[in-house]
């Protein structure tokens, strides 16, 4: 099988299969072999490891990983790519194809039934490598970081501005709910940024490749995981006003006992959420929690 790093190469499977780039599924197909090749190594995959991989597309991204890692699911959700990753896996063996909406997967339950349980939950740990579809990122980040699955790490490539979101530290406009919850699960760190050229078709945004490390234990102690996303949701959700105002405008509580609350938690409440950090919203939360 030719490789498909070039836009010849592309070109000619997409034609030969009559295929139509779908636009609203996120379809961006990559065609650099180096990033391709920065993806993989990031994900310090061996022949132990099962990778998942979300959107396998054409298929460039599944040959590399399977080439790698002892396992390779790769989930796509357009029917009309089935043919095409059927020819172009044809030589990659430990690949398999399913077909299937990533937002709605059961990471741990596919990973079991297609391992024989060696991988999945209360099992061995898998990665998840990935060139993302745009359009579903931050939900499916939110799926796979509260859907308790045993991941050990991602690596995925996203727009640049959702990925600055991710590693955003307290104080900045790219800071919100989205930055607290990944920091609170992993430890993001850049791999690679990618230009828009070395797709077809180009996208409207520039990329970053991420890679997101879980931790091995929580980085702040909280008395209840979900109070706190409720309270960093509240906090950020009306960014102009106070601390105070954005947690009595969201309807958790009314504004004395926020006052009461933000007064035990030692935080004052004319400061903004995005200025606190996570140790600080795990003071505000637990505050919260024990006393209402
Ligand atoms: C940016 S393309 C990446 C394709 C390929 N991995 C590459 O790097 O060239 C995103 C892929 O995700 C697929 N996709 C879109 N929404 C999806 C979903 N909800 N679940 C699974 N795959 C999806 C698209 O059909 C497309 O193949």
């Amino acid at each position: 099988m030719r490789e498909l790093t070039s836009p010849a190469a592309v070109r000619e499977i997409i034609n030969a299969h009559g295929f139509k780039v779908r636009k609203a599924l996120g379809q961006n197909f990559l065609m650099d072999a180096n990033i391709i090749d920065k993806i993989v190594q990031a994900a310090n995959l061996s022949e132990q490891d099962l990778a998942f991989e979300i959107g396998p597309g054409l298929g460039v991204l599944t040959r590399r990983l399977a080439r790698s890692a002892g396992k390779v699911l790769a989930v796509e959700i357009d029917r009309n790519l089935l043919p095409i990753l059927k020819e172009t896996l044809a030589d990659s063996a430990g690949a398999e194809v399913i077909h299937g909406d990533a937002l709605k997967l059961d990471f741990d339950r596919l990973a079991s039934e297609k391992t024989g349980g060696i991988f999945g939950s209360r099992a061995r740990a898998y990665k998840l490598v990935a060139n993302l579809p745009y359009y579903i990122t931050t939900p499916l980040l939110i799926h796979l970081l509260t859907g308790g699955f045993n991941l050990e790490c991602m690596v995925v490539m996203m727009q640049k501005e959702v990925a600055d979101r991710l590693k955003a530290p307290p104080g900045g406009k790219d800071y919100g709910s989205l930055s607290v919850l990944v920091q609170y699960f992993t430890q993001p760190e850049v791999v690679a940024r990618v230009p828009k050229t070395v797709f077809y078709p180009a996208p409207e945004v520039e990329s970053t490749v991420i890679r997101l490390t879980r931790r091995p234990a929580p980085p702040v102690a909280l008395d209840h995981e979900e109070t706190f996303f409720k309270v960093v949701r509240a906090a950020f959700g009306q960014r102009r006003k106070t601390l105070l105002n954005a947690l009595a405008g969201s309807g958790l509580a009314d504004k004395q006992i926020w006052t009461e609350v933000l007064g035990r938690a030692g935080l004052d409440p004319a400061r903004r959420g995005e200025t606190l950090s996570l140790e600080e919203f795990a003071q505000l939360a637990n505050a919260f929690s024990r006393w209402y």
